[in-house]
């Protein structure tokens, strides 16, 4: 495998690397590394180690991570990711979100989530409880983050589409914790990304600094008192990193940098590579191609240490009138021990809110909690979200699809499907154990519910 790099990234890196330069370039002629990454809401590391249908090898440095060899398998394409199984994820990028140690009882902000490798980290970190606010300021990656925040099962979620800056105004002194994953140059993803390798110039890292350092500000507005911060690229130029974390600290002497653990070939920030050569920056972590097998990340962790003012915000408060009653139906019906909370009825959607849900009035939610349905005229219509937060042991009908016949994959085309013949109604359908999505039986038949956006070709 040969890669054609920038020439000047070339020279720029052997200015900074020196003698270690041959080991970095040379990852350039290696094979890149892939990663799943479970979701231990929905599967223990011994039950996938037991049934994983590709070979993995277990990711040092991460607690649910696995690399599996990208040009022999497609982990992305079966259908144990359609029910949320795992996600794929750079190996490096695993190692920033546990930096958070997010709680049940925090309230989080992913503040650049799209696509959501770190939420549905952070959002399995918290067991699905607290609250999440998923951000992205694309609207077109915001549709794609709530759509893995779903495949996830998860039910803590608020994902919004906003500009930090925006979000700032309307979360003062709000979050215990504030993951900001910064658009960066991308030099971590040269091995996979021609586009990144094409875009690149030193006037683009540049580029990126200034978003970054103005992403950091709206991000510190909204930290409260002992609020920790951490911040992470997937690029290897001091400008987006070292320096960014220099800058910013001189900015707000009030933050200061934690201790990242240095271990499994994990290393220190380089604090040769800021303009004051700040020796704090060794607390922060690199993750380097040559070090470890990842394509390499950077990530500081801060704390805010002075005294904030109680948050502005109001809690959540339902303006319309709440009726949820065909919902009930619905769940004595199809559902057993389970025990959604904070139900909300929004437009015609019925929601399971957040834990504290803040108010969110003014602000562009694309999802708010677990959508548990859609309330029609006289009847209760179950989301996707739904089926895809329940376990299988949770309603009372369901039909399993096995691995080994074709059966999957015509419910995953939409085909109807021969049903149990003593069902009546919504059918959870699950691949061996692990719900998929609806279908409804009906005089032996399943007609097929999995949303068409959804369907494989
Ligand atoms: C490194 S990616 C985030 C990856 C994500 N955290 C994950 O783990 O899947 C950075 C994100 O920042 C978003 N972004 C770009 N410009 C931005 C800006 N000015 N403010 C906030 N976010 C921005 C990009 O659309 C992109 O989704």
């Amino acid at each position: 495998m040969s890669i054609q790099l920038p020439e000047a990234f070339i020279t720029k890196m052997k200015n900074l690397l020196k003698e270690e330069t041959a080991m970095f370039l040379k990852t350039y002629q290696d094979e890149r590394t892939a990663g799943l990454r479970l979701n231990p809401l929905k599967i223990t590391n011994e039950k996938w180690e037991s049934i994983s249908p590709f070979p993995i090898e277990k990711i040092p440095f991460t607690d649910y991570g696995y690399y599996y060899h990208y040009q022999q398998d497609e982990p992305g394409k079966h259908p144990y990711h359609r029910a949320g199984l795992y996600y794929i994820q750079e190996p490096s990028a695993m190692s920033v979100a546990r930096l958070l140690d997010a709680k049940p009882t925090d309230k989080v902000l992913d503040l650049c989530a799209a696509p959501g490798g770190k939420s549905t980290q952070i959002g399995c970190a918290m067991e699905s409880r607290g609250l999440l606010i998923s951000n992205e300021i694309h609207p077109k990656r915001a549709k794609a983050l709530s759509e893995n925040i779903e495949r996830f099962g998860l039910t803590n979620t608020v994902v919004t589409n906003e500009t930090p800056e925006r979000l700032s105004q309307h979360f003062p002194f709000y979050f215990d914790k504030i993951l900001l994953d910064a658009p960066c140059s991308g030099e971590g993803m040269f091995r996979k990304d021609e586009e990144a390798r094409q875009y690149w110039s030193q006037e683009h890292v540049e580029l990126c600094r200034e978003r970054q350092l103005e992403i950091l500000d709206s991000a510190y507005q909204m930290l409260k008192e002992n609020g920790i911060l951490v911040y992470s690229t997937c690029t290897f130029s001091p400008e987006e990193n070292e320096q960014v974390i220099e800058t910013f600290l001189n900015k707000y002497p009030d933050m200061e940098l934690l201790t990242i653990e240095k271990r499994n070939g994990i290393e220190g920030g380089r604090p040769e590579w800021t303009k004051y050569r700040l020796s704090e920056v060794e607390k922060c972590a690199r993750l380097w191609p040559h070090k470890l097998k990842g394509e390499g990340h950077f990530a500081a962790k801060l704390i805010k240490t002075s005294t904030t003012p109680e948050s502005p915000t109001k809690p959540f408060k339902s303006k319309k009138k709440q009726d949820w009653q065909d919902y009930c139906l619905f769940e004595k019906e199809y559902l057993q021990q389970v025990n959604w909370k904070n139900l909300h009825v929004l437009g015609s959607v019925i929601h399971s809110l957040p834990d504290e849900c803040p108010d969110l009035s003014g602000l562009r939610v694309i999802r708010a909690g677990l959508h548990l349905g859609e309330l029609k005229k006289n009847r209760f219509e179950p989301n996707h979200a739904l089926a895809l937060a329940l376990m299988k042991n949770q309603c009372r009908q369901t039909i399993d699809l096995s691995l080994e016949g074709e059966d999957w994959q015509r419910y995953l085309k939409g085909e109807t499907l021969k049903g149990t013949g003593q069902y009546k109604g919504w059918v959870l359908m699950t691949i061996n154990g692990f719900p998929l999505g609806w279908g409804k039986e009906s005089n032996g038949i399943i007609k097929n519910l999995y949303p068409k956006g959804l369907r494989i070709m």
